[in-house]
């Protein structure tokens, strides 16, 4: 995926983005439980990479790492059926308990584990536009979450099946 344009806190709602994306971008419960919801299909997990690699730079400033030290990286499609539907890409601080949850996640979404953790915390959530094929804009969003176990940057990219098939407008850029 090639990188992004500027994070940007969630207020003031950006004007690329109309309103209707607010319950896509702005709310703090499971993603993958509110696409299970959307989907006509069952939600189903691509695993496209999970590899110990360095992190981008604003994702080293976000993790709040000194060096580009190397992370725990696990790429993902949430796909309606069989169609990809949300990128996402989480980076784990490497400690031997993120390792042993994320070794046993597999095609199991983060969230069906993340959000029944009573010790969870979330940061403010950002947002981002950006156009990586020249096609029209996508909106993705991050955020960080903080459990005794792991320490996760969660970054989730809407695609363009997901803006049609919710009849969502497309982002401007
Ligand atoms: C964070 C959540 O988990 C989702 C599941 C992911 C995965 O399995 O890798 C990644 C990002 C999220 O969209 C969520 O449901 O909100």
């Amino acid at each position: 995926m090639p990188r992004f344009s500027p994070w940007h806190a969630l207020t003031p709602w950006p004007a690329t983005l109309d309103a209707r994306w607010g319950p896509w971008l702005a709310s703090e419960d499971s993603l993958t439980a509110r696409l299970e919801h959307a989907m006509p299909s069952p939600l189903g997990v691509t695993v496209l990479n999970e590899a110990f690699e360095r992190p981008h730079p604003d994702e080293q400033q976000r993790l709040g790492l000194a060096c580009r030290r190397h992370v725990r990286v696990r790429e993902v499609t949430l796909d309606c059926g069989d169609t990809p539907w949300v990128y996402a890409r989480s980076l784990a601080l490497p400690t031997a308990r993120a390792e042993a949850l994320l070794a046993r996640m597999g095609r199991t979404p983060l969230g069906h584990w993340l959000f029944r953790q009573s010790a969870t915390h979330r940061s403010m959530l950002e947002l981002t536009t950006y156009d990586p094929l020249g096609v029209g804009a996508i909106a993705g969003r991050r955020s960080v979450f903080q459990h005794p176990d792991i320490t996760l940057l969660v970054q989730e990219f809407f695609l363009p099946a997901m803006t049609t098939a919710c009849r969502l407008p497309t982002p401007s850029r």
